[in-house]
């Protein structure tokens, strides 16, 4: 649907199940005052869901945490590996007629540091998988536990001492007010000259101009970014056509076994929040006065 159709239809629902690609604003809560009580997320990143304002319309939020929480970090794994080894450009001058061995020869994963930021569910598998294929694993979030880690062979490090030590970074964190454009001038400048970036997170955690510059400057050798800060780019983007960028148009959660868990898992999660099981689970569910909460739960009991 437009943004315009969700407008017009969003009323005559009591919820509403949408992907990434779909901004639930404030304008489309509104819109479905009256009868819309459940949004769900069938996928994880809420980014695109207006919080706030689903709580003041008196929505409950549900997302689908686990899913594709697989899928998207083989994406993330397959992106380092293409990036490494200049896969999409020789792919693409192979088909147009240039048999050019000596520009495309890449680096090596083995050895190499890598530093995984945001060692969430997504952010441990692809340890996990990078472990695998003989790479030192560091990792940096402010919220995981040590043990964790440990158990996985990585070692939990400050943001600084991640992104000065790797070779590779590989991004995982949500996008939320404390993570956007965390990837700035500033933080490219702490980082080793020639590292390589994949991005499976959010475009917005990284300042895409900025990206840009330390391309062109060669401190970053290389990006693989799945994610953009506006999907779908518009089509002069000097980032997505920059020679040593890798890009997907958002496919990290995009397998047929991924999909198929989302769709149940946020079916269940939308039939439970409407049945008025799951108002404590709901990922705005802190944010909802307890008087609200009550009388939402009282509306949905009744129908
Ligand atoms: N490309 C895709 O299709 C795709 C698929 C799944 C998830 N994602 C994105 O990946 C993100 C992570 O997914 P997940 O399932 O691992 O979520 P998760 O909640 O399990 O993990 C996120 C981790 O980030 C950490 N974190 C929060 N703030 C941080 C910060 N400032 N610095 C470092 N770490 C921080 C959290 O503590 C948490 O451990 C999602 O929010 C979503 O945006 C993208
Ligand atoms: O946050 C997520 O789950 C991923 O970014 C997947 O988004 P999608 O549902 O649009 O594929």
């Amino acid at each position: 649907m437009s943004p315009a159709e969700l407008l017009a239809k969003v009323a005559q629902f009591d919820a509403l199940i949408v992907r990434s690609g779909t901004k639930v604003t404030r304008e489309v809560l509104e819109a479905g005052r009256g009868r819309l009580r459940v949004v769900g997320r069938a996928g994880v990143g809420i980014d695109n869901v207006d919080l706030q304002a689903a709580t003041e319309a008196g929505c409950l939020v549900v997302n689908a945490p686990t899913a594709n929480t697989v899928a998207a970090a083989e994406h993330g794994i397959a992106l380092l590996a293409c990036m490494a080894r200049n896969v999409s450009q020789a792919d693409a001058a192979l088909k147009a007629g240039k048999w050019q061995r000596a520009k495309y020869v890449g680096v090596s994963l083995v050895g190499k540091t890598l530093a995984i930021m945001g060692f969430g569910k997504v952010g441990s598998e692809v340890a996990r998988r990078a472990k695998g294929l003989g790479m030192h694993v560091i990792a940096h979030d402010p919220y995981a536990p040590a043990d964790k880690a440990r158990a996985i062979g990585a070692e939990l490090v400050s943001f600084e001492e991640a992104i000065a030590k790797a070779d590779f970074i590989s991004l995982h964190m949500p996008l939320t007010p404390a993570t956007s454009k965390v990837f700035n001038d500033e933080s490219f400048g702490k980082m080793k000259t020639g590292v390589r970036i994949v991005n499976v997170a959010r475009g917005g955690v990284i300042d895409e101009d900025a990206l840009v510059r330390a391309l062109d400057s060669g401190k970053v050798a290389q990006a693989a970014l799945d994610v953009l800060t506006v999907e779908p780019p518009a089509k002069d983007s000097k980032l997505v056509l920059h020679e040593n960028v890798t890009v997907t148009p958002h496919l990290g959660a995009s397998t047929v076994e991924a999909q198929e868990g989302v769709a149940i898992e946020i079916a269940e999660a939308v039939g439970g929040a409407l049945r008025g099981e799951l108002a404590a689970t709901a990922v705005n569910a802190p944010m909802v006065p307890a008087e609200v909460r009550t009388k939402l739960l009282e509306k949905l009991r009744c129908r």
